[in-house]
């Protein structure tokens, strides 16, 4: 239809053009000479519609598609992300398995029904290697082997073989991910528009999820559709639910609805709940390897509660990978709750759907139910000081667009107060430092959460975590990042949790080496709605004043618990230190007064006594050999003892009993097996068996 309009300026599209052109000369004022204008009809003509998932699929980077690896990365955490979700809304403690299989070309070409081709003319291939290049690279390659099992020999470390890199895109890899949950699995007849209609989603509503935007399933799928052509598999059960739903489907794109290939109910003997969502792209594990991985290691921490078993299937048997992130607790945050808006943070348009979509009639339920914050009394408040064309009683479907516009801007300029934030399920510290301890082993660290904040009526939290050493931890900041308990792993640099940490906190006041100490900072902040640059969730920018001054402040709150913490290691270090150097000198200071002693007891006795009765008395023991350079020795070291002890003694003294040394300890239980308990803490861990 667009390419006909695009060329046919004449029969179908002529009406529509000369309304189009009327109307502009009546809005210019330029009336028929403006209408005759050949190039401006024609450029009306060039108008085209493009349905979301057209959209998505043209820009596919922006929901974090950008290359083959990226987009390997962002179907497996789209998929892992929804997974979470859905267990945790029915409760359930999450129990996840991915499994990344990668497809050689033969293989690939098998399932899609391509038989396999040998080259021909090779030189027209992008990877085509003359054999001068081919031997000066294969020599290159042996001396880099050489160099190699040397430093095996030293015990020097040993890199990786730099991948053989043709000049242009190469051959492209292929993946089948699968992803399979315990969750609440989903309705038989939506599962068509979930996969298969880009914008389309249960997450809509204001509560905190890790999905929002209704797009992310969808991508995978267009990406599937765009470098492998085929469909997503869906298989899902709702807890109860006597069949499995089996759906094969794939999407139109220009008409942004899902072409149905399978759709039917099978039989579910084994009472499973959940659902296995399995799809074919292209992808590039070589290069995101790391960052999948790093993810998976990172979801673990913010999810302690979710038992995760990922795997890497290839016919190369040494790239195979299984990795299971063990349960490290029972203890899942509260569901979020679903919430109503605050008055502060509506719009004209969202004030009109509510009105279509409200059940209650008039003007003072509608403003009590449907809003956060508003009692009855406040409503009526509210109403009078809108004006005497409104009252009570007033039908919302009545208001004219005059009124909603009042009402907005009464919205804007009251005062209401801040939402509770009772709505959000933030990580928890508990679970924080437990994931902190278990991935870092951190010599200290310090937890922090705020209490509920407020951006643009959205209620938000922010709980942070600093440590200091620890195991595969490298000198500097390591940031984690975390929202609505999603890692972000891309786009470092422009996120608000790494600026602050980088510009605005002064680490030294807090006795911590920016540049040495190995230092991890981890910040977690859950919200309604999470200001994500972009719909490929990646980072949090840094304009929003009210997110860069909570974490700021719960980074700072977290050093000030440290900073104690370090002033106590540094002082009895310092006192060790002086104790040991005390120590080193008595030797020769015992010597030195033994000298001098001897050299005057040896003078002979003089006529009129020098000394008093007590030193005469030392004097004629150093002659009679009674007291010796040991007994100094023995007497100096006594009293570096003494000092040391009283002044340990004076700083638990003025620090206090209830600041003598404590450790947190926490409770673990372990996965599928209650016989036993453990309490664990960076030093110990108690059994407890009944
Ligand atoms: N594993 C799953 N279990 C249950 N429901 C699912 C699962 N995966 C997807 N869904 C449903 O499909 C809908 C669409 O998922 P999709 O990933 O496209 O968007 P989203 O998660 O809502 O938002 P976002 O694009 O921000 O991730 C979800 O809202 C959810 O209702």
């Amino acid at each position: 239809m667009d390419d006909s309009s695009d060329g046919g300026a004449t029969a179908g599209s002529t009406k529509k053009k000369s309304a189009a052109a009327a109307a502009k000369g009546k809005a210019t004022g330029k009336g028929k000479a403006a209408s005759k204008a050949a190039p401006k009809s024609k450029e009306s003509s060039l108008l085209k519609q493009k349905s979301p998932a057209e959209f998505f699929a043209e820009n596919k980077n922006i929901a974090g598609f950008d290359n083959p690896g990226k987009s390997l990365y962002t179907t497996m955490r789209e998929l892992v992300e929804n997974a979470l979700d859905s267990a945790e809304s029915i409760s359930e403690l999450p129990d996840i398995e991915i499994t990344i299989e990668e497809i050689t070309k033969s293989k690939f070409n098998t399932m899609i029904g391509l038989v396999d081709r040998e080259r021909v003319d090779e030189a027209l291939y992008d990877d085509f290697e003359s054999s001068k290049a081919r031997e000066k690279r294969l020599a290159k390659e042996a001396r880099f082997q050489e160099t190699q099992a040397k430093n095996a020999a030293l015990g020097k470390k040993v890199k990786d073989t730099p991948a053989a890199r043709g000049k242009g895109r190469g051959e492209a890899s292929f993946f089948r991910v699968t992803c399979k949950d315990n969750g609440r699995g989903m309705p038989h007849e939506d599962i068509p528009n979930m996969f298969g209609r880009v914008l389309s989603g249960t997450k809509y509503g204001l509560r905190q999820t890790r999905g929002k935007f209704g797009l992310g399933a969808k991508m995978a799928l267009i990406w599937s559709k765009m470098s492998t052509g085929l469909p997503i598999d869906i298989k899902s059960s709702m807890k109860g639910q006597d069949y499995i739903t089996f759906c094969r489907l794939d999407i139109d794109i220009h008409k942004n609805v899902p072409h149905i290939h399978l759709h039917e109910k099978r039989e579910n003997n084994g009472h499973w709940h959940g659902a296995e969502i399995q799809v074919i792209i292209e992808g590039n594990w070589t290069t995101h390897r790391s960052r999948i991985l790093h993810y998976m290691r990172q979801m673990a921490v913010i999810t302690p509660y979710a038992q995760f078993l990922f795997r890497f299937l290839s016919d190369a048997a040494e790239k195979n990978l299984t990795i299971k992130f063990a349960r490290r607790t029972d203890v899942m945050p509260p569901v979020p709750l679903l919430t109503k808006h605050h008055p502060s943070a509506v719009d004209l348009l969202l004030i009109k759907r509510l009105i279509t979509d409200t059940t209650k009639p008039n003007l003072l339920q509608f403003l009590q139910h449907e809003f956060v914050n508003i009692s009855k009394a406040h409503a009526d408040r509210l109403i009078g000081e809108m004006g005497p064309d409104f009252n009570a009683k007033t039908t919302v479907n009545s208001l004219t667009s005059q009124q909603l516009v009042r009402i907005h801007q009464l919205f804007r300029q009251a005062k209401f107060d801040d939402p509770s934030g009772n709505c959000l399920s933030p990580a928890g510290e508990y679970n924080l430092r437990l994931g902190i301890i278990k991935e870092l082993h951190p010599d200290l660290v310090a937890t922090h959460a705020s209490s509920p904040q407020v951006f643009e009526g959205h209620p938000f939290i922010v709980e942070a975590g600093v440590s200091i050493g620890g195991k595969d931890v490298k000198q500097g900041l390591n940031i984690f990042r975390f929202a609505n308990r999603i890692p972000l792993l891309f786009e470092q640099g422009a996120d608000v949790i790494t600026r602050t940490a980088l510009k605005r906190i002064n680490w030294s006041i807090y006795k911590i080496n920016q540049q040495q100490d190995k230092i991890g900072v981890f910040v977690s902040i859950v919200s309604t709605k999470i200001p994500f640059k972009g719909t490929g969730k990646e980072y949090i920018g840094d304009d929003i004043t009210e997110i860069a001054d909570a974490v700021k402040s719960a980074l700072k709150q977290c050093c000030v618990q440290l900073k104690s913490k370090i002033v106590k290691k540094l002082q009895a270090r310092e006192q060790q230190d002086r104790k040991r150097n005390l120590n080193k000198y008595i030797p020769d200071v015992a010597r030195t007064i033994m000298e001098t002693l001897g050299e005057l007891a040896d003078e002979s006795p003089p006529k009129r006594p020098r000394f008093d009765k007590e030193d005469e008395e030392l004097l004629e023991k150093i002659n009679s050999e009674e007291v010796t350079e040991m007994t100094f020795r023995d007497c100096l070291t006594q009293h570096v003892e003494q000092v040391d002890y009283e002044m340990a003694l004076e700083y638990a003294m003025q620090s206090g009993v209830s600041e003598e040394p404590r450790e947190a300890i926490y409770l673990n239980s372990l996965e599928g097996s209650y016989k036993f308990v453990d309490f664990q803490s960076p030093a110990f861990v108690f059994r407890f068996i009944p």
